[in-house]
């Protein structure tokens, strides 16, 4: 049977690596690239038809910081497939990025080294500003924006005597201490793709105790320490130049510096073979590469806490309401100025 694989954020990096594997992987797959910038998308789909020529590889248009783009998208989605069987969550962004230097060195020098170049704690910050549907906009994209297309696509995620799959690309930055309970989106602080990514963690823990039930498995991934947009946007690119040789030397050390997009896509593309009966929900799958270049999977136990996630879920699903309320009190207001523009004509 064929499986359908839709991947956001499939026009670069990770989730473009990934399309290049699933599509060696599987020849009759039907792969989907979400992407908001049509463009791009193009041109990804023609270097995947270059690679795996008679492949069939469909665009769609989706911006999942836009609660009008995922609606749409969604819409899109029921009417050309009757079914989803992989839905990669892998769109994300670090916008304005600041890298703490002091931390850099200090850490360089301390017993903590490998962890500080694994997980860049303590080292990076982010400013990060409300979108145009009043939310956060790293919390809107890496979050929020996915979990309202799950919600859409639950006539095609959960079919009867069927298994899908979700996988988002999560990240090893992902830190309960940057999370709060109290404060979701994190407006109040400066680490929101940390939080966001923890939130990530945790919702795809609570989804899979709320919907395995019905067929849905949950998995996240961590691709490791990838050169990517999203990585060339944190420091200069002739500084990445620069230090390019010492991340070559460092990864000797460390396992999680997976460096080319490849590499990262190893975990999302190993979690694609494996039933999902087999896999740990509590568990963050790891592309890793050892310093003679071999890639391979680790899982590792999430920090995570069970009752902060329930709260976290029901959470979410309180603010998924009140952004449906201001989408039709929005569209409403709207026709109504539609029509007294009309009747004053
Ligand atoms: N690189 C790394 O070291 C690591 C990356 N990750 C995660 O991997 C994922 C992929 O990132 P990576 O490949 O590194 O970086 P890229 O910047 O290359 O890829 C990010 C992708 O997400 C897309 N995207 C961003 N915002 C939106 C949006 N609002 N709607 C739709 N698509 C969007 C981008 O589209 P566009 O081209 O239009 O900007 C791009 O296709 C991210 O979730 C990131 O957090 C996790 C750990 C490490
Ligand atoms: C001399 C310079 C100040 C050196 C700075 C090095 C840092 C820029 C990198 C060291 C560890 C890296 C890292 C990431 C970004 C770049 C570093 C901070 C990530 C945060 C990228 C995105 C992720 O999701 C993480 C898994 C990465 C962890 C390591």
């Amino acid at each position: 049977m064929e499986k359908i694989v839709v991947v956001t954020g499939a026009n670069s990096g990770i989730g473009l690596a990934l399309c290049h594997r699933l599509l060696s992987e599987d020849g009759q797959l039907r792969l989907c690239l979400a992407c908001r910038n049509m463009k791009r998308a193009e041109a990804a789909r023609a270097a995947l038809l270059v690679t795996h020529s008679g492949a069939r590889v469909d665009l769609l248009h989706l911006d999942v910081g836009s609660v009008q783009s995922v609606l749409s998208a969604a819409e899109e989605l029921k009417a050309r497939y009757h079914r989803v069987d992989f839905l990669y969550l892998n769109a994300g962004i670090m916008p304005n990025p600041t890298v703490d230097i002091r931390a850099f060195f200090k850490g360089l020098f301390s017993r903590n080294v490998i962890n500080m170049f694994a997980t860049a704690e303590g080292l990076l910050t982010q400013q990060d500003q409300l979108n145009s549907d009043g939310l956060q906009e790293v919390f809107a994209t890496n979050l929020f924006g996915h979990f309202l297309l799950i919600r859409e696509l639950e006539p095609l995620l959960c079919q009867p005597g069927h298994t899908s799959r979700l996988v988002w690309t999560s990240s090893s930055n992902a830190r309960r201490s940057a999370f709060s309970i109290q404060d979701i989106q994190h407006r109040c602080g400066k680490e929101p793709y940390s939080s966001s990514k923890y939130a990530s963690d945790m919702l795809s823990m609570a989804l899979n105790k709320h919907k395995n039930e019905q067929g849905l498995f949950s998995s996240v991934v961590c691709p490791g320490l990838v050169m990517t947009n999203l990585t060339y946007g944190i420091l200069p690119s002739f500084f990445w130049t620069l230090i390019m040789p010492f991340m070559w030397l460092i990864r000797i050390f460390t396992n999680t510096f997976t460096l080319t997009p490849y590499n990262g896509a190893e975990a999302l593309h190993w979690l694609f073979l494996q039933k999902p009966e087999s896999l740990d929900p509590r568990a963050k799958y790891h592309s890793l590469t050892s310093g003679l270049g071999t890639n391979y999977t680790e899982p590792r136990r999430m920090d995570l806490d069970d009752e902060m996630t329930e709260v976290f879920f029901s959470k979410l699903l309180e603010l998924e309401r009140e952004v449906r309320r201001n989408l039709s009190k929005k569209t409403a207001d709207s026709e109504h100025y539609q029509q007294y523009l009309n009747e004053i004509q």
